[in-house]
């Protein structure tokens, strides 16, 4: 895998080496490394069932890998005892695909489950103050508190759905495939809400995506699943100079070329509002 300048541990948010995951006879990773920077919006691609997801729950302690070691924020996570894990678990948020909201519950109440789970002495009317502010804080409206999933859009169950992983004010990220099901106004949209997000709380994002207009908008690097591993990380212009035939055709594909063309035009929109502007 092509790696580029050696870099301070402490800019390593997430380490993952050798990792090997089976299910019976299928083995889904095998000696897969990859390194999640602080601070990037790093892309995790690759075909349907190549264990982008799997890899994610390796990362969050859902899935026990046969082999291998994955170290977040500096700490491993073999032997780690549940305090441990614990205080690790709150300085992270997990969009799921779908959203996995809770559908009995209103989105309010869905954004407090973490805080119960971790915080069990808050107030309710801190509860609701903090749900309400995080509700808010993803481009919601204050009336969408009160309402079901049920109520809601596609677009706006994944805000709400974004609320809760923020609920703990995370460091740390995971968005497994937030702009599936979206149009794509309605992608663009989550995909700017994701990066001004990134940008004011600083965050680091590890974000599973099929989507390459979420690639070439927001993602700083892009890191490519196949054959079990991670076959490259870089950004997408280091990615295509490696002339690897599946990362050829993934970007350079039609879709790929729809991208790169919806990207110049954003870009030139940009360039045209801030000419207008002076
Ligand atoms: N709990 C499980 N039990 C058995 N097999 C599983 C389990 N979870 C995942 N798999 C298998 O592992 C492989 C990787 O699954 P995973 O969901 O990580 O793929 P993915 O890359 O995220 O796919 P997609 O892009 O379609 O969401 C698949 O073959 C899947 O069937």
């Amino acid at each position: 895998m092509p790696q580029t300048t050696k870099r301070d541990d402490r800019d390593i948010v997430i380490s993952v080496k050798g990792l090997r995951n089976s299910f019976g006879d299928s083995v889904v990773h095998e000696g897969l490394d990859l390194e999640v920077r602080r601070g990037e919006i790093l892309g995790v691609v690759g075909g349907s069932g190549t264990g982008k997801s799997v890899l994610m729950r390796s990362i969050i302690g859902l899935q026990r890998p046969d082999t291998g070691d994955v170290t977040v924020f500096g700490e491993s996570n073999i032997d780690r005892d549940e305090t441990e894990a614990v205080e690790i678990r709150k300085r992270w948020g997990v969009l799921f695909q779908g959203g996995a909201l809770f559908s009995t519950l209103t989105v309010a109440e869905n954004v407090e489950v973490p805080l119960r789970e971790f915080y069990p002495d808050l107030s309710p009317a801190l509860l609701a103050e903090i749900a309400s502010y995080k509700v808010v804080m993803t481009g919601l409206p204050a009336d969408a508190a009160p309402k079901f999933p049920a109520e809601l859009s596609g677009g706006m169950k994944k805000r709400a759905g974004l609320a809760r992983a923020l609920a703990l004010d995370p460091e740390l990220l995971f968005l497994d495939e937030p702009t599936a099901g979206l149009d794509p106004i309605g992608a663009a949209a989550f995909d700017s809400l994701t990066q001004s997000l990134q940008k004011t709380l600083g965050l680091t994002v590890f974000l599973i995506t099929h989507d390459l207009d979420t690639l070439y908008a927001i993602c700083d690097r892009v890191a490519v699943l196949a054959d079990k591993k991670v076959i490259a990380v870089g950004t997408i212009d280091e990615l295509l100079a490696l002339d690897h035939p599946w990362i050829e055709e993934y970007f350079k594909g039609p879709r790929g070329r729809a991208a790169v063309a919806t990207q110049e035009r954003h870009a030139a929109e940009q360039a045209s509002i801030k000419a207008e502007a002076r």
